[in-house]
């Protein structure tokens, strides 16, 4: 297995900080920094005029240093230093250090510079440190970045985005790239992560592998220390098949879902379950009975009504189950809830949709999912994580990690938090945010197809760690597909998804992550 492609909460990349800090010359990290970010420039922008807002504290001395390097190697550049604010140590050295004609007075955005693509702009106006909104001018010269043809280069993090949370201010710089520094972050992952960031690269500055630093905060480390999961992080997704082998061996998925009204989500399911590689598909209807006796577009999936499949499962072979898409809240379907989390309990178990309604809203069956032993799979959107915490969506929203750790802990269950960077947290504790998807997702059914694919997962005898978080990444990565062909993300469907992720598990190409904003 690949090193995990860390992502550091800003309270262990400041604990990282200080203790390298200390056991290097002074100012040493950020000459790193600043050389890093030279780099960069001159590998990915050889020719542009190189225009560096910066700010009043470190992230505004990585921007000086900056200016001081890339005029050494004879680039054109210039400095617009933010007025005001106190200035650590550090960043006063680096404005010693740049040479004072690089530095411009007054505002950058008065028509002197280029408005094209032959001028680049590194973003240095906050970092980790900006804990208020954007000062009035700094919010200014970000609109001008913001409407800047050209690309904007910001460095460790767009300014006014929360690195930690993903939530931008108001004016947060959207970059085309960020250069960021010691460790990747996950605000640059999830919630408004993504849109602002553009491509992520990280430079250590020496420290080499974050697992291998030493530093004195256990605290910290279970909610601050999470990973991104990409292509490399999910082998078992990929294993070969071996030849012999029967139906038998891939596992049977039961589900119990589609009221009337809501059939289709029933069916994307199963088809996402099938599709998604188990060996037999058996689609529980929440009806008395089931108007529908086959799926004539996929006549292997057996359909039932939802008493028979729940009073049958076990000789039916489940191995691994999926409750609630387009379930209903009904007291029918509390009932059939409330049967299923009864029936083989040490039979894996996804739970969507309407099933997290009824959990959130009855302390008997969260209780019972909790006594339940095999796997137990919540996958939430934001809105209905609100419902399982009983807080509101904002809430919900404003920090994603803490409400995805907090659902697994008080379910004791695996919490998908979904929306762009699902967040996947896992009952012991840790947390990953998911690098694969995109805006094609945004289509009803698509949560349909996850949980059919996460049930199959399972079914199939993944461990719940690689079914989760490998599922996840699955879905996601499918929609990339799609867009990286132009099926999406502009009318991408649900059920295109299904075999888009089936391509990918036989061996089709993995696909880039998926960046809307490219100037
Ligand atoms: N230290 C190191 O070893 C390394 C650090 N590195 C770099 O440093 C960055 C972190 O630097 P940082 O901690 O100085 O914070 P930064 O992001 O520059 O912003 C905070 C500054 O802005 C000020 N401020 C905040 N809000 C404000 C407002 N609304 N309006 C006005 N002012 C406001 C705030 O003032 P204060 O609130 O403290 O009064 C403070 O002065 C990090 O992201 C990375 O780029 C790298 O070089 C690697 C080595
Ligand atoms: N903008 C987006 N970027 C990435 N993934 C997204 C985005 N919007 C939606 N998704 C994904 O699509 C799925 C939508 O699930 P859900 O909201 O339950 O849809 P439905 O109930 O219609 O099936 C989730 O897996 C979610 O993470
Ligand atoms: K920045």
């Amino acid at each position: 297995m690949n090193a995990p492609h860390r992502l550091l909460r800003t309270a262990v990349v400041r604990a990282i900080e200080t203790s390298a800090a200390a056991a290097l010359p002074p100012q040493e990290l950020m000459r790193r920094a600043a050389q890093a970010a030279a780099r960069r420039v001159m590998a990915r922008w050889p020719a542009q005029r190189v225009a560096i807002l910066c700010g009043p504290g470190n992230n505004g001395g990585d921007g000086a240093m900056l200016a001081a390097c890339l005029h050494r190697l004879g680039r054109a550049v210039e400095v617009w230093r933010l007025a005001g604010g106190r200035e650590p140590a550090d960043a006063a050295q680096a404005w010693r250090e740049c040479p004072p004609q690089l530095l411009r007075t007054g505002d950058p955005d008065t028509g002197a510079l280029p408005a094209d693509r032959s001028l680049l702009i590194v973003d240095a106006l906050f970092g980790i440190g900006l804990a208020r909104p954007l000062p009035p001018q700094a919010a200014q010269w970000a609109d001008w970045a913001n409407a800047h043809p050209g690309d904007v280069l910001a460095l460790d993090v767009p300014s006014g985005l929360d690195a930690d949370t993903g939530a931008a201010q108001p004016h947060a710089i959207v970059a085309a790239e960020t250069l960021t520094f010691i460790a990747d972050k996950p605000g640059l992952h999830t919630l408004a992560g993504p849109d602002h960031a553009g491509m992520v690269h990280v430079d250590d500055l020496g420290l080499g592998h974050t697992d291998a630093i030493g530093f004195d905060a256990p605290g910290l480390v279970t909610s601050g220390l999470g990973a991104l999961t990409g292509p490399r992080d999910h082998p078992a997704l990929f294993a070969p098949r071996r030849q012999d082998t029967h139906k038998g061996s891939f596992g049977t998925v039961g589900i119990l879902a589609g009221a009337p009204g809501m059939t289709g989500a029933a069916l994307l399911a199963g088809r996402a379950a099938l599709r998604g590689g188990a060996g037999k598909v058996l689609v529980g209807l929440a009806e008395r009975e089931p108007a529908l006796p086959c799926d004539p577009l996929q006549p292997e999936l057996m359909l039932r009504s939802a008493d028979s499949l729940l009073d049958h499962g076990e000789q039916l072979g489940v191995t691994a189950w999926i409750a609630g898409c387009g379930l209903g809240d009904s007291p029918h379907a509390e009932a059939w809830l409330t049967h299923l989390l009864r029936t083989m309990p040490a039979v894996p178990l996804v739970l969507d949709a309407d099933a997290l309604t009824l959990i959130a809203r009855s302390a008997g069956l969260a209780s019972q999912l909790a006594a339940r032993g095999g796997a137990r799979v919540l996958t939430p959107h934001p809105r209905e994580a609100s419902r399982l915490l009983g807080a509101d969506t904002a809430a919900v929203q404003a920090d994603r990690i803490a409400a995805a750790c907090e659902i697994a802990r008080r379910f004791r269950a695996w919490a998908v938090l979904k929306g762009a960077g699902s967040v996947v947290a896992s009952p012991e504790g840790g947390w990953t945010i998911n690098g694969s998807g995109n805006p094609g997702l945004a289509t009803a059914g698509t949560g349909d197809v996850l949980a059919g694919l996460l049930g199959a997962l399972l079914a199939q005898g993944l461990d719940a760690a690689s079914a989760v978080r490998g599922g996840v990444w699955l879905h996601g990565a499918a929609a990339d597909a799609l867009a990286a062909r132009g099926v999406g993300p502009i009318g991408m469907t649900a059920a295109e998804v299904i075999d888009a992720a089936r391509a990918l598990r036989n061996g089709g190409g993995i696909p880039k992550p998926y960046r809307g904003k490219q100037k």
